[in-house]
């Protein structure tokens, strides 16, 4: 996680739905390093998982199945107007909100496959910035893209951007961009995860109890990865290190090679980016 700098404060936050993605951003604003005005409004769907909330000192929640009202009392007075609900929920909250959002307001959108445009339509004057966060923002370390619209100061986008530093790195993009960054770190987690099933469901298939091919592959993917981290190296080198020539994991390497890899993640990213591109179009 990256501290703020001293002076930055950042502005009063509404968020529109605390689910997986704006639960995780959520989390790091709340941490007792961030220097945010309070309190934090959120709503939720459920009156259930508003609940959650009831006694927190730094969060005040809304319920929207509850309180037809709850995104507008969300949102009132608020500088800094977060959007974590579904892509399709997006353009119909933004024009339930319209009425409360001051001209200047900073919009920013988390959703998939809906542009800042889509976003001015609804809300004239709003300041609109969209972020692609991903889910290891939980623990202070995830990857955000960040990218304003026609709309947005530069610092609009700086205050972004500050925001998301609160839970992990951050990159400014170019709008046309954010769709490449959902296609390789917003979903990113999702294809690790995907490996380690399948590297498990393996491990279980050579004999090993599921308790076992738990700490041999989780272990091994998160040994690996802050070893990645920690060792400044290049991926290849470190799995050099692990390839002896004439050794085993060479021939292991070889067959997943042989698989094509180059060819399988470019058509899953332009899956991804197609789904994006669907979205925007409202399929
Ligand atoms: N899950 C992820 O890894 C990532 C998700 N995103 C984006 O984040 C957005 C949210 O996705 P998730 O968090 O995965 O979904 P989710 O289903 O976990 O969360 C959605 C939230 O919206 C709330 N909600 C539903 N209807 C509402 C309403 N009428 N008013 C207020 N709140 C309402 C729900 O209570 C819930 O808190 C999506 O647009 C997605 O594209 C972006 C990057 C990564
Ligand atoms: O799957 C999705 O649509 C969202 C966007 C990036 C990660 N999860």
């Amino acid at each position: 996680m990256t501290t703020q700098p001293e002076t930055a404060t950042l502005p009063r936050t509404a968020m529109i739905g605390v689910g997986s993605m704006g639960g995780a951003i959520l989390a790091g604003l709340r941490s007792p390093d961030v220097r945010i005005a309070l309190p934090i409004t959120v709503t939720t769907n459920s009156a259930a998982s508003a609940a959650e909330f009831d006694g927190a000192s730094d969060v005040v929640a809304y319920a929207a199945e509850t309180d037809p009202a709850a995104n507008q009392t969300a949102v009132r007075d608020a500088e800094l107007v977060m959007l974590a609900v579904k892509p399709w929920m997006i353009a119909g909250v933004a024009k339930e909100i319209a009425a409360e959002i001051a001209p200047g307001t900073i919009v920013v959108s988390v959703a998939a496959g809906v542009s800042c445009e889509q976003i001015e339509a609804e809300l004239p004057g709003a300041q609109v910035v969209r972020a692609m966060p991903n889910t290891p923002s939980h623990l202070g370390r995830g990857v955000t893209g960040v990218a304003g619209g026609t709309s947005a100061s530069a610092e609009a986008v700086e205050t972004v951007r500050q925001l998301f530093e609160t839970v992990g790195d951050v990159i400014v993009v170019r709008e046309d961009q954010i769709n490449d960054v959902a296609a390789v770190s917003g979903s990113g987690p999702a294809y690790l995860f995907l490996y380690v099933e399948e590297m498990t469901a393996a491990a279980l298939r050579r004999g090993f109890t599921p308790e076992q091919a738990r700490v041999l592959v989780n272990g091994t993917v998160s040994g690996s990865a802050e070893l990645l981290v920690q060792s400044g190296e290049e991926p290849a080198q470190l799995r050099r290190n692990v390839t002896s020539p004439k050794g085993t994991t060479e021939q292991a390497v070889l067959v997943l090679q042989d698989a094509n890899w180059g060819e399988l993640f470019d058509r899953a990213l332009a899956a991804n980016v197609r789904r994006s591109e669907e979205l925007q179009r409202g399929e």
